[in-house]
């Protein structure tokens, strides 16, 4: 496994927002975690890329125990984190958002400080990123005029930058029309199959979920109801009964 999850517990106040959950990640897979509002898949994301602490419980990466551990610190390991917001600076160009995130990953200063040199290997590997993310031509777009669905695609590359080997991504489908939908799905299996990357993914697209994943843990009240691959959890009856209204007629 390249991420195991174990008995991770968080309180707020009195409400236990995660219990004693156990999740196991196998490399190179796309993961879902998915649950009605409040279960707790916000929190669990959290408590894994360390921008909060568990009162119990540990996480895994590799061999090494990473719970805890910051997100600047996650990230020189190769975990990198997608927002459900995105992360994009509006008035640079596409290029600049992405040398920014290589210059941060390499602790370079301020591009006027570097040798010209470091400069031009920094904007070939964010040309090669974002190459690889489909924004080939629309380097010099001020990241606040592309398209939502490129938006998107633009924080993928930010996290590719750090050069992951696992990538969270928290809700990367949220708000976007069907097609721009299609396009991220399609980016998202593009990581996985190309990059040979794992990819969890917190996510309300049911359908976009089971057609996209390799397994599904599907949460309830802070707990895991379920854990398999999409075949099984669309048959599974705790599942139906967590979601009302059908959710899973997609
Ligand atoms: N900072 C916080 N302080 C207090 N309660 C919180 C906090 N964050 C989350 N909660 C509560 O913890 C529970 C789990 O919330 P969480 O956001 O993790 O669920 P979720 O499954 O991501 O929901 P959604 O799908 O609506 O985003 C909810 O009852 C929520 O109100």
């Amino acid at each position: 496994m390249i991420l195991s999850v174990s008995q991770l517990t968080k309180n707020f106040g009195g409400l236990r927002a995660v219990n004693k959950v156990d999740l196991a990640i196998a490399p190179a897979t796309i993961h879902s975690i998915i649950g009605p509002n409040g279960a707790g898949k916000t929190t669990l994301f959290n408590l894994i890329t360390g921008s909060i602490k568990p009162v119990d419980g540990s996480v895994r990466f590799r061999d090494r125990d990473i719970t805890g551990w910051s997100p600047q610190r996650l990230a020189k390991l190769g975990v990198a984190r997608t927002f459900q917001r995105t992360s994009i600076y509006a008035r640079l160009d596409v290029l600049e958002n992405v040398a920014l995130a290589i210059r941060s990953r390499e602790g370079m200063t301020t591009s006027v400080w570097q040798p010209a040199s470091a400069e031009r290997r920094v904007r070939d590997e964010a040309t090669d990123i974002l190459a690889k993310v489909g924004l080939r031509g629309r380097e010099a777009v001020l990241a606040g005029n592309l398209a939502h669905g490129y938006q998107r695609s633009l924080d993928i590359a930010i996290g590719l930058a750090l050069n992951p080997a696992l990538i969270l991504m928290d809700e990367p489908l949220a708000g976007m029309s069907r097609g721009d939908r299609e396009t991220v799905a399609s980016l998202i299996t593009m990581l996985r199959d190309t990059l040979g990357l794992t990819v969890v993914v917190v996510e309300h697209d049911v359908g976009m979920v089971m057609r996209l994943s390799d397994r599904i843990t599907v949460m309830q009240h802070g707990t895991v109801i379920a854990d398999a691959p999409p075949a099984e959890i669309r048959g599974n009856e705790a599942v139906r009964n967590a979601y009302l209204h059908g959710n899973f007629a997609q």
